[in-house]
């Protein structure tokens, strides 16, 4: 078996990535390391399944003490990867997965090369806003995704695998695919 490698879930804000990336991850037993980030959490989140919630105060003293191996600001929060959790499950041998923007991903690339693979999910904007409207998500994040979508779907080009997630179990069936490539 080759790796421990870290499988990157990025696309188009409100494609799915967290729903197949959790999936996936409990499916192959692959480990998710979660981002901290400064942002409340949405009425439609679980506690802790998506996010270390925690307040501006505590990101910025991680980030002074040099904790995160990449951040990012998204709008006026901050999201980032803590390098010793990334690197934890690596260092023991295990598969690990994160979801990030793509540049996070690119910055995960850039360090750790081929050991890094990125699955990139998108679906059409008009799908985007259905989905997320029957999921409850508030409407000014629903216009925030889609006012990115035309910014972030040009990524897909850089990275290793490209699903377009519009039918779960077709998805799923292309992201192990993906995955046992690698393995
Ligand atoms: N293949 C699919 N078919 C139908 N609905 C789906 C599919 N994949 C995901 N969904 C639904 O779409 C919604 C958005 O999915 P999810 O929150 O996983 O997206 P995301 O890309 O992680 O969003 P975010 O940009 O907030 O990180 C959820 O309600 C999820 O159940
Ligand atoms: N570069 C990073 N991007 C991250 C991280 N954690 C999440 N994200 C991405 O941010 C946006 C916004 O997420 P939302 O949950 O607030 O809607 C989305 O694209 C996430 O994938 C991170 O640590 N670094």
């Amino acid at each position: 078996m080759a790796g421990p490698f870290i499988f990157v879930f990025t696309g188009t804000s409100g494609s799915g990535r967290k729903t197949i990336a959790h999936r996936i991850g409990e499916e192959l037993g692959i480990e998710h390391v979660l981002s901290y980030t400064t942002r409340p959490p949405r009425d439609t989140e679980p506690p802790d399944r998506d996010y270390h919630y925690i307040t501006r105060e505590r990101f910025e003293a991680m980030e002074r003490c040099g904790e995160f191996v990449e951040t990012a600001v998204i709008g006026r929060e901050r999201y980032g990867l803590r390098t010793q959790e990334l690197f934890k499950p690596i260092q023991e041998g295990r598969h690990a997965y994160v979801i990030l923007n793509s540049e996070g991903a690119s910055i995960l690339k850039r360090l750790y090369g081929e050991q890094v693979v990125r699955l990139f999910l998108y679906v059409d904007k008009r799908t985007v806003k259905e989905r997320l409207e029957t999921k409850g998500m508030p409407v000014d994040v629903i216009d925030r995704y889609l006012g990115l979508y035309t910014e972030e779907v040009v990524y897909r080009k850089q990275c290793e695998h490209v699903i377009e997630n519009m039918t779960m179990n077709r998805s799923l069936e292309q992201i192990r695919t993906a995955i046992q490539s690698h393995l």
